[in-house]
């Protein structure tokens, strides 16, 4: 499984170009009104054909309605659908049989028992996106550059890719990697000067620190087979 570095929460030209130029494998919109990077469906038609097959685009959402999902994928035009709210299992096997996308389902981990659903989502989605659980009081189930225990992920395995997202950074990446194994990081906080502007020299940063990340554990695979 090839490793995917995801820049999340792209609003601007200026940023989306900086990510692309950086190697991104995918970049994510945020369909969300409440969160500081969300982006309405003229911007997302705008920004979506900019990329130009130049990495895979996502369309982060939150338990939304059939009739908002058609307009994001029609005005975006993604190659994956990000659920990042309580969608249930069958919702997920829903949605990708109505809209025939690659979906990534979002497991929002505080402790160990957060775990116990993965299953069931593992064998409908076509990815897994682990993140930080948010506080019960927070305004967005996700972007609040928060980690988690990344252990909890250490003996999981998977047939399917799974990303580790919350709270990462350029300096935090590689560890995240080191212990999770995942095949993908995501990042939207830990690229930002503020909340949902996005800085270019740290997603430069960060995309460099991830790809360091894949080279070390891809080494030492090899390492260890030998
Ligand atoms: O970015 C948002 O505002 C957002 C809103 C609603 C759901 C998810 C959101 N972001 C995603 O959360 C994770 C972690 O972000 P961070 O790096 O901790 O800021 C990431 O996957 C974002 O795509």
């Amino acid at each position: 499984m090839s490793f995917a570095v995801k820049i999340c929460g792209l609003s601007t030209r200026e940023t989306l170009e900086v990510a692309l130029d950086a190697g991104a494998d995918m970049v994510g919109f945020v369909f969300f009104e409440a969160s500081p990077r969300h982006v309405g469906l003229g911007t997302a038609r705008e920004l979506g054909r900019l990329v130009k097959g130049r990495a895979l685009k996502a369309a982060l959402t939150v338990d939304a309605d059939d009739a908002s999902l058609e307009n994001f994928i029609e005005a975006l035009q993604p190659g994956l659908l990000q659920l990042h709210g309580s969608e249930s299992v069958a919702r997920v096997r829903d949605i990708k049989q109505k809209f025939g996308l690659p979906v990534m389902k979002v497991l929002s981990v505080a402790t160990a028992a957060d775990l116990a659903e993965l299953p069931g989502y593992a064998a409908v989605a076509d990815r897994i996106l682990f993140d930080a659980r948010a506080p019960k009081d927070a305004t967005r189930p996700g972007g609040l550059g928060v980690p988690f225990d990344w252990r909890l992920l250490e003996n999981i395995k998977l047939a399917i890719p799974f990303m580790v997202g919350g709270g990462l950074n350029a300096g935090n990446v590689a560890e995240a990697v080191r212990v999770t194994h995942a095949n993908g990081v995501d990042v939207s906080s830990g690229v930002e000067s503020a909340p949902g502007i996005k800085d270019p020299d740290m997603i430069r940063a960060f995309i460099r620190a991830a790809r360091e990340a894949e080279r070390a554990v891809t080494s030492s695979r090899i390492a260890s087979s030998v």
